[in-house]
């Protein structure tokens, strides 16, 4: 009984690529039923030939000769009416993986990421390319060849030594396409990796083209590109090397058994023991039952990439697992807890907050100061679920943030990172998260953060288009639609981290007269900067050096002993906070 449980303990995950394809069996069905149709008419050329060639050359029947065309172009007709449906299927099945499994591996992705993973969208790319596969000719093989045995039966129902020829030469084509694997394999993998790898350095080069640009630093990142397209190309031209031989023996035999098989054929006539119809059928019918093992031979290289892709693609759901869909929660008051909190990144040991303390309450504005690298955007990114502590518990009401549905937490959470970045789309878009929103709303989030006026001044105001074919936005402005992105629809907490990085006097003033709203509105509010507008909308002061808190309180109190600290030669940035309140 142990056994069996620890066996079945060790079975693999049921990942949603498993049911995606598991969900397709009927369709595969389908496939095959359309395969073993359309194999079966495509007998009709043969039989044409052998009953022309044996009936009609010998009795000079017309009628025979039109009705049997007739015949052969009717069925000829159904196979091709029967291909197009199968391309079709064939192309809705790619389209429905990519439907079903695209927004599976996007989420994927960008837990992946939060979790320090740097795959980007390799996994859409592949996903991209294992539906390139099925929607590729090379695709039909799978259910093409299972009825190879029935043109070689039937080649050998003609003559048992043309069957004998069509079984070798069979085996030899197909034992020739495992050599072919055998030998490509591995430089197929190290190509893909490489291809990767370079294709990363290209999307940062692209991505960074303004740094790039300004400090020369081209030669350099194309150089870094090619060192790894090389490898690819290398290890490409390695697997096209070894597989140029093995190609060239596969056609040599395709060709020539298609001779032979005529040669056979016409001394089994000469022998008698054939007819002239025989003798052409057999050909064709051998043409027919090595055809799925060309194709085969001819899609191996798509196929080996959709296979390297598939499994890539199952492992980055075995790696990073399904969230669990958890209960519901109520909107909360918005009671921050944090208990002994120590946070390390994904694959370090080397903790950058240490055991952290500390509860913050509706209508309170908690300034976060302290000294760079001190771990305070560390902790904004804990706060607001994006990180999880490696000990100790981040509660929301009294509900460990784990616990929440991560997009029911996003509707009570703004968040405005230290660099701000916005989406391609209109600034309406992006002040209602990307999603579906009454104009109201917009506004409200706008006029909260002191934005309206600044979006008023845009070409198009609101619908101004930003990012790829729209217009740029300064630092500032940027800093400030985000701003009203995190007051959208008045989350309970509001994270900003340093919030007035890029702000003139103005901006300022409007980012403290929100803040006080926001106030007022009973947000819980974690504010990181030093600058004197902030530190004077604080209710307490919370200083981390070092991961750790080194002091919390009430401003006052806070400011008062780092002004004595400061008298006393306290740290200058420290001292900064104090003489800027
Ligand atoms: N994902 C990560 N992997 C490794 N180290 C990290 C990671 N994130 C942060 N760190 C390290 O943690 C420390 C704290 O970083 P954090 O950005 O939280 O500091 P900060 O107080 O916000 O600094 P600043 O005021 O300069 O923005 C730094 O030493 C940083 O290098």
């Amino acid at each position: 009984m142990a056994l069996i449980e620890g066996s079945s303990f060790r079975q693999p995950r049921r990942t949603q690529l498993d049911q995606a394809v598991a969900a397709c069996r009927s369709t595969a069905w389908v496939l095959a039923l359309f395969g073993l149709a359309s194999n079966v008419l495509m007998l009709a050329p043969p039989l044409y030939m052998l009953q022309v060639y044996d009936r009609v050359m010998v009795s000079g029947a017309i009628e025979t000769l039109i009705m049997l065309t007739a015949m052969t172009a009717g069925a000829l007709l159904v196979f091709g009416l029967l291909d197009a449906t199968r391309s079709a299927i064939t192309a809705r099945l790619g389209s429905w993986l990519m439907a079903q499994l695209g927004p599976v591996y996007l989420a994927n992705s960008v837990r992946a990421r939060l979790a320090g993973d740097g795959g980007g969208a390799q996994p859409l790319r592949d996903l991209q390319s294992v539906q390139t596969f099925i929607t590729s000719p090379g695709f039909n093989v799978f259910f093409d060849g299972p009825w190879v045995p029935i043109f070689l039966i039937l080649g050998w129902l003609l003559h048992p030594w043309l069957g004998v020829l069509a079984i070798a030469s069979a085996v030899l084509l197909f034992s020739l396409g495992v050599a072919n694997e055998y030998v490509t394999r591995k430089p197929t993998i190290a190509s893909s990796l490489s291809q990767i790898a370079a294709t990363k350095h290209a999307e940062a080069t692209i991505r960074n083209a303004e740094v790039v640009r300004a400090m020369g630093m081209l030669p350099a990142m194309i150089a870094l590109w090619q060192s790894s397209n090389e490898v690819a190309l290398s290890a490409q031209q390695r697997a096209a090397e070894r597989g140029a031989l093995l190609l060239g023996i596969t056609k040599f035999v395709r060709y020539f058994v298609q001779s032979a098989s005529l040669g056979i054929g016409a001394y089994l006539v000469l022998q008698g023991s054939l007819s002239s119809g025989g003798m052409i059928a057999s050909s064709i019918l051998l043409g027919r039952a090595l055809a799925p093992v060309e194709g085969a031979m001819g899609a191996w290289r798509s196929f080996s990439m959709a296979r390297i892709a598939y499994r890539r693609l199952q492992a980055q759901l075995r790696a990073m697992p399904e969230e669990p869909v958890r209960t519901r929660l109520p909107a909360p008051e918005g009671v921050l807890t944090l208990r002994n909190v120590s946070f390390a990144a994904p694959g370090s040991r080397v903790p950058i907050l240490r055991s952290v303390s500390f509860e913050a309450v509706p209508g309170e504005v908690l300034a976060v100061i302290g000294p760079s690298a001190g771990g305070k955007s560390t902790l904004c990114r804990l706060l607001v679920g994006i990180a999880e502590p490696s000990s100790g518990e981040v509660r929301l009401d009294g509900s460990e943030l784990r616990h929440w549905n991560a997009e029911e937490l996003g509707q009570h959470i703004g968040y405005l990172p230290q660099d701000v970045e916005l989406f391609s789309g209109t600034i309406r878009d992006n002040i209602a998260r990307m999603s579906e929103a009454e104009d109201e709303a917009v506004v409200e989030a706008a006029m909260l953060a002191h934005a309206h006026e600044l979006i008023q001044r845009l070409p198009q105001g609101y619908d101004t288009v930003i990012g790829e074919g729209g217009i740029r936005l300064s630092g500032g402005q940027r800093q400030r639609i985000g701003l009203a992105r995190a007051v959208y629809r008045i989350p309970r907490i509001i994270v900003l981290d340093e919030p007035n990085a890029n702000l003139d006097t103005s901006g300022e003033a409007a980012l403290s007269a929100a803040i006080d709203e926001m106030k007022r509105h009973h947000c819980t509010l974690l504010i990181v900067g030093h600058r004197p507008s902030t530190i004077a909308l604080a209710d307490r002061i919370l200083l981390m050096k070092e991961g750790r808190v080194e002091l919390i309180g009430p401003r006052d109190e806070v400011l008062k002993r780092l002004r004595k600290a400061s008298s006393d030669k306290a740290q200058p940035q420290d001292a900064d906070a104090a003489r800027s309140a």
